[in-house]
């Protein structure tokens, strides 16, 4: 425990009430009313993170809106999704993401120049609902569905900061200590073992040339997926459609926010369902750190001088080893002097595949520069005004045929 500030404000869990942080938020339900925003894939329906989040919000009555952004098969899957939710008492939409309907209108955007038919996933379906929930929201947070240590204190800590005038944040981020306290197992393994040290890295390879890497550093937990803004910063930024959506978040805000108006809060410990490693750049961590990698190649060409060359690449890779190699060294005395389990050989053989996909995914980015952002809301809204309406018309319309069910 510290109450150390970094360049944005950090707000730490001293002796937080969550009660009055829920009272506040339901008081001023009118004038900021607050929305939630649960991506989920039709294989976490029913499981128990899920069902203990439903539970949990029943217990809670914090938002005005929960929208769940869902990846299904065919309509079996949705219907069974669709009757898992009707127990979640607060208003809700489902958004079959890649059903028909919604489907046809990615389809249709098409036909105007706006095509984002080769986006799919979390990003995708993250985007989706960012702009049906700016509809009716003074306030958007966003969190995953396989949290296993679950509380009413992530949403209201999420959004207290934004819905309160006194502090009026347009961006919270949470952060947390990925320990496991019943297993005694440390977690986050992409962000220990390949975030921070390309961070340093990079901090020490650009020097001075890139402000922004000063910003990132200022976040305890690059990579946490629980995050809440404004709906005027959700309908203004540009978000990556892959893995890298928490990093290009980031570079988001930092564009369209002062360092005054984002924080960070603290989340206590967090635990969640764990990714295999992969085999190569392709499979699990393996394609999520490559992915990270080359939205940090995109942030650092957009924000400094420094050109991506093949001998850059080559010496953050070397460095980046080495740092992950020192970092190992401080978890592990850390996790000994606490008595948490921790596989040593297991950490560097991370470090050792994540130095392989700097390699492999700098390689793709020298070659061809893909642009996986999706478009600024207010940019297809100036083509599509509707667009919002569109898409609530086409959720409802899946749940009156599908489910026998009006939003
Ligand atoms: O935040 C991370 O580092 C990744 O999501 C992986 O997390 P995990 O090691 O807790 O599974």
């Amino acid at each position: 425990m510290d109450f150390h500030q970094e360049d944005i404000t950090t707000i730490h869990d001293f002796c937080i009430d969550v009660n009055k942080l829920e009272k506040k938020i339901k008081q001023l339900e009118q004038k900021r009313p607050a929305c939630l925003i649960i991506p989920i894939l039709y294989e976490e329906v029913e499981n128990h993170p899920l069902q203990q989040i439903v539970e949990v919000l029943n217990r809670c009555d914090c938002v005005k809106q929960i929208i769940i952004p869902m990846a299904a098969d065919n309509k079996e899957q949705y219907r069974k999704a669709a009757q898992f939710f009707s127990h979640l008492k607060t208003d809700h939409m489902l958004i079959w993401c890649n059903g028909k309907r919604v489907q046809n209108i990615i389809d249709e955007m098409k036909e105007i120049d706006l095509d984002l038919t080769g986006f799919r996933g979390k990003g995708m379906d993250a985007w989706l609902a960012l702009g049906v929930a700016s509809l009716n929201s003074y306030a958007i947070a966003l969190h995953d569905a396989d949290i296993v240590n679950y509380t009413s204190a992530i949403p209201l800590k999420l959004l207290y900061p934004i819905v309160n005038r006194d502090l009026n944040f347009f961006f919270n981020k949470g952060y947390y200590a990925r320990v496991n306290l019943d297993k005694k197992t440390m977690h986050g393994r992409v962000y220990r073992l390949f975030v921070q040290p390309l961070m340093d890295t990079l901090h020490r390879e650009l020097r001075c040339d890139s402000e922004i890497l000063d910003y990132f550093r200022s976040f305890r937990y690059t990579l946490s997926g629980e995050f809440a803004m404004t709906s005027d910063l959700a309908l203004n930024i540009r978000i990556p459609a892959d893995w890298g959506l928490e990093v290009g978040l980031l570079a988001e805000v930092y564009r369209n926010a002062t360092f005054k108006r984002v924080c960070q809060t603290d989340l206590g410990f967090y635990d969640h369902k764990h990714k295999k490693l992969g085999k190569d750049r392709t499979e699990g961590l393996c394609k999520m750190t490559g992915d990270i990698f080359s939205t940090f190649l995109r942030i650092i060409t957009e924000s400094s001088t420094t050109p991506i060359s093949p001998s850059l690449l080559h010496s953050i890779q070397v460095k980046y080893k080495r740092r992950g190699q020192d970092l190992i060294r401080k978890y592990y005395t850390d996790a000994l002097f606490n008595g948490l389990n921790f596989n040593r050989h297991e950490e560097e053989t991370y470090v050792d595949m994540f130095s392989k996909v700097i390699t492999k995914s700098g390689e793709e980015y020298l070659d061809k520069t893909h642009d996986m952002l999706l478009p600024e809301w207010t940019r297809v809204l100036s083509a599509i005004p509707d667009l919002r309406e569109q898409i609530c018309y086409a959720a409802r319309e899946d749940a009156r045929e599908f489910n026998g069910n009006v939003f």
